[in-house]
């Protein structure tokens, strides 16, 4: 048996959690504000914390979590939270969180968190000030996988190697490592190793010196010198000449560069690299070093295409939007959901922010949706679009928030009402964003399904408690 700490400011939530804590067979001692956990904590005997993140206060949940780490023996922390951000997400493992999970937690996810983290606690409390948002919009499973790597390694001096189809968001995550780094300050560097022809690639990536070759007139640095201190991103680095893959091997092995011509210099460079390309079939075809492969992916994140992330699509699309000050409409949002999307999030982008540009209102209507092979159809009424998997889309989406509605947010009801079960229930709440809908979710209290749920006698094990 443990003793679990729940710091929350929300009594019905804190009791909540404490009884599914208890039930859990651990000992559940409750605080509720970030002074009282630290309080608490002093007293010792603590050997895991659930942390709310929004609490009021000078000390809210992001302090709390920094003062707990910092502390020496620091108990793992979980944190919860009904708002959880890619920002939050990627700082709160950053500051030392063992995970960072979204209420409404269910008891089984609860109850692994809890296994996970009573086995093994990360040391290393890193105590900084916070750090600037990023810019990576997304809260499918995915993505949320992502910023949580992200807040694990930014600190770290592993490098990095991304992974993932064109358009996903492959420097859109290098960016975020480096914001959220201890080297934000200094430089982040891009160079698209495939936009540079072979030839000039070397100086742009280590300069050269004057009179280094016919027609250096002057010095000039290469990228490893302007990235001093800071993150250099390799784009496309899957698209790089034998010789030069050589040269960068070179380079990470004796953190050294030779400006062409020059003397070699002494680097101090984060590298992060991507490539759109299979590295490891590359490597096997003999088009890729393998060592030069060992080196970069040290630490490897993948970004699945935006096809696999559908609860990505529609908080995407708003966040470009949001830039024109325009929304989507529910047609709109339901043919966005029902295309493919080759070209992923850049395509994305492209459509709606083409439709802003041309449509004069606030509200983006379905028809004013541009997408390749999809004849726009609309009579302006959502219900009347001609498109099938569009409407299957909204009229799936309108009835399982209903059925949520309906039964106060238990997840096994409304899967019960709907006639599915409750994991493809979860699958199809995930694709249409409504695991993360604070609107319909947030509202509902912990005691108002706990209630329910002792009314109808259900099993606990089956429940999801914390709506
Ligand atoms: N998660 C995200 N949040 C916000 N914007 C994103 C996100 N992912 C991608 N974008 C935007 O989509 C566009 C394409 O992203 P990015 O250039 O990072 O993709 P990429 O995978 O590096 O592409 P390529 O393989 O062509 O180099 C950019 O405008 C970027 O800002």
């Amino acid at each position: 048996m443990a003793t679990v700490l729940i710091v929350d400011d929300d009594a019905a939530m804190r009791e909540g959690l404490a009884e599914t804590v208890g039930d859990l067979g651990h000992l559940p001692v409750v605080a509720a504000s970030g002074i009282e956990a630290l309080a608490r904590l002093g007293a010792g005997g603590v050997n895991a914390v659930l942390l709310d993140l929004r609490m009021p206060g000078d000390l809210d949940g992001m302090a709390t979590l920094a003062r707990i780490r910092a502390r020496p023996e620091a108990p793992p922390v979980l944190v919860l939270t009904a708002f959880a951000s890619p920002a939050n997400t990627i700082e709160a493992m950053r500051l030392g969180a063992h995970d960072h999970l979204t209420k409404p937690v269910g008891r089984a996810d609860l109850a692994a968190a809890l296994d996970n983290m009573l086995q093994r606690a990360r040391p290393d409390p890193v105590l900084e000030r916070p750090r600037p948002p990023g810019g990576l919009v997304g809260s499918s499973e995915a993505m949320r996988r992502v910023q949580k790597s992200i807040g694990l390694v930014a600190d770290g001096p592993a490098t990095i190697l991304i992974c993932g189809e064109t358009g996903t968001g492959k420097e859109e995550v290098a960016r975020a490592l480096h914001a959220f780094s201890s080297r934000r300050e200094r430089p982040f560097v891009p160079v698209d190793c495939a936009a540079i022809r072979p030839d000039l690639l070397e100086t742009e990536l280590f300069g050269h010196a004057r009179g280094g070759f016919p027609g250096a007139t002057a010095d000039r640095s290469g990228a490893f010198a302007q990235a001093a201190g800071g993150t250099l991103f390799l784009d496309e680095v899957g698209d790089m000449a034998p010789a030069m893959q050589a040269k960068i091997l070179r380079v990470i092995q004796d953190r050294t560069v030779t400006p062409i011509g020059g003397r070699p210099l002494r680097i101090d460079v984060r590298l992060v690299a991507a490539t759109h390309r299979d590295l490891p079939a590359l490597v096997a075809d003999g088009r890729f070093r393998a060592d030069l492969y060992y080196r970069l992916a040290v630490v490897p994140i993948s970004l699945p295409p935006l096809r696999e992330r559908l609860a990505d699509i529609v908080p995407l699309a708003e966040h470009f939007l949001a830039a024109f000050g325009k929304r989507l409409s529910a047609g709109a949002a339901a043919r966005l959901l029902a295309y493919p999307w080759p070209g992923n999030v850049r395509e994305l982008r492209n459509v709606v922010e083409r439709a802003a540009f041309l449509v004069r209102g606030g509200m983006i209507a379905p028809e004013e949706i541009d997408l390749p092979g999809a004849p726009p159809t609309s009579t302006g009424d959502p219900d009347q679009d001609a498109d099938l998997p569009g409407a299957v889309a909204r009229l799936e989406r309108r009835m399982i928030e209903g059925a949520l509605t309906a039964e106060g947010g238990n997840r096994t009801r409304a899967a019960k009402r709907l006639g599915i079960q409750r994991q493809l229930l979860y699958a199809k709440m995930e694709r249409y964003g409504l695991a993360a809908d604070e609107a319909t979710l947030s509202q509902i209290t912990t005691d108002h399904v706990a209630k329910a749920d002792s009314e109808n006698g259900e099993d606990s094990g089956n429940i999801d408690r914390f709506p």
